[in-house]
């Protein structure tokens, strides 16, 4: 059982065994009760009454229709006092390790809004009772962990009709600027308009957004059909869906794709959302789901052109989900650079194999196809963490610039902005 099963399974049981008859204990005046031996303490009649009980594991607190367990060790270490914790860097000062591991407070007192704790040094802690149930475990719980997203197929998302935003408020307005990270957020793709068709305008338009991700193809990058480097992306040639860089260990976190210039035909670029198709899986087939989310695989890319001679590898499954909840956060798909499988037994590969079939079924269906034609001026950005993207073969000179940006510092930007991500 992994440890983080363990401990919810810990806490589902401390819960139950502790709380049952709690609110019948809700009086109107001042009082404490004895409740299987555990003395219970209350409040005066407010709006929200509030009852608190020293346990021998866990301090419990019933606030707000909530019934909340805290550590001990947890409300030593959180302490939000001035020599506890910094408010100017929002940082802790405290030493987390000079914290007896076994220390309870000395002397417990709530009024109206907050709790305080003497600790046997003689330290108070004050909390208020809205700080602790923000804080809580089990007001988080019911929150949405979960990032909003809306999985998309092709019709789902055409129907949609999300508006891209365009050039000259995108520059100069922030609220533009947070619409359009709210959709970049719920869609995993989102379009700009009316940029000039020059790599400047291009990385500019990338510099609201976030920071470039330096790369071996360099900041800013532009490329044509020259094979001026060693990868089919410098071809002619038709694209499978796919996520760029799944040979970084840390694969890049956005992906922008401008074409400055297309005197041919074909060339319209793929777009399937990964976590769509991952979702389908997990309906269909949670072993098979299992399967490509606990194999781990390699990806490489490797060049030995005289000019550019580069040896990656990036090893992870083909989707990453969050051991606490399950949830998907990053699927790297790529055919192209997937390395030899090594590490595999073969009854595992076989399933693999399997796995990995049905997923690709999935992502090829035409329904889950997006198709877009990118012209001069219409700039795509791409969670390469969710969608894949891919391309039609096409005849001509085609040159299309970008680059890759930071996750992180999207997220941030989104945060700063007031969206929740
Ligand atoms: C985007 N740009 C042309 C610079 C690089 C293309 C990299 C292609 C590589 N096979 C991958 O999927 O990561
Ligand atoms: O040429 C294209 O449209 C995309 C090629 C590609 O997959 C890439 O550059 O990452
Ligand atoms: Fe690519």
């Amino acid at each position: 059982m992994s440890l983080i099963r363990m401990f919810i399974r810990l806490r589902g049981t401390v819960r139950s065994a502790s709380w049952a008859q709690g609110f019948v204990l809700m009086g109107d005046r001042c009082k404490s009760v004895h409740l299987e031996g555990k003395r219970w303490q209350h409040t005066k009649t407010q709006a929200t009454p509030c009852n608190w009980k020293l346990l021998d594991d866990c301090f419990e607190l019933s606030y707000g229709g909530l019934v909340m367990q805290f550590d001990y060790v947890w409300l030593r270490d959180h302490c939000r006092s001035s020599s506890c914790y910094n408010s100017k860097t929002n940082q802790r000062s405290l030493d987390t390790a000079s914290i007896e591991l076994d220390i309870r407070p000395t002397k417990t007192r709530v009024d109206e809004e907050n709790l305080f704790f003497t600790w046997p040094d003689g330290h108070v802690t004050r909390y208020s009772l809205a700080w602790l149930v923000a804080n809580s475990y089990e007001s988080q719980k019911w929150r949405a962990m979960m990032q909003s997203r809306i999985l998309w197929n092709s019709e789902i998302y055409s129907g949609a009709k999300v508006p891209s935003a365009s050039w000259d408020k995108f520059m100069s307005c922030d609220e533009e600027l947070k619409t359009f990270l709210s959709n970049f957020l719920l869609y995993g793709i989102a379009f700009v308009e009316d940029v000039p068709a020059t790599i400047d305008a291009t990385e500019m338009v990338t510099q609201r957004v976030s920071l470039i991700r330096e790369t071996i193809y360099g900041r800013m990058w532009d490329f044509t059909s020259d094979f001026s480097r060693g990868d089919t992306a410098y071809t002619k040639l038709a694209l499978d869906c796919h996520t760029d860089t799944a040979y970084f260990q840390e694969p890049s976190g956005i992906q922008i794709f401008h074409c400055l210039r297309h005197e041919g035909t074909g060339g319209r670029t793929l777009l399937v959302d990964g976590f769509y198709a991952a979702d389908k899986l997990l309906q269909q087939s949670p072993e098979n789901f299992k399967v490509l989310s606990h194999i781990p695989i390699k990806h490489e890319y490797i060049e030995t052109f005289a000019s550019h001679r580069n040896h990656m590898i990036g090893i992870g499954p083909v989707l990453s989900v969050y051991p606490w909840n399950n949830e998907i956060y990053m699927i790297r798909y790529n055919n192209y650079d997937r390395a030899v499988i090594t590490r595999v037994p073969h009854n595992m590969v076989q399933c693999w194999y399997k796995a990995h079939r049905q997923l690709t079924a999935e992502l090829r269906k035409p329904e889950n196809e997006l198709w877009v034609k990118l012209k001069p001026g219409k700039v795509l950005f791409i969670d390469n963490w969710r969608v894949l993207h891919g391309r039609e073969s096409f005849t001509g000179l085609r040159q299309l610039c970008g680059c890759y940006l930071s996750r992180d510092d999207m997220l941030n930007k989104a945060r700063i902005l007031g969206l929740q991500a």
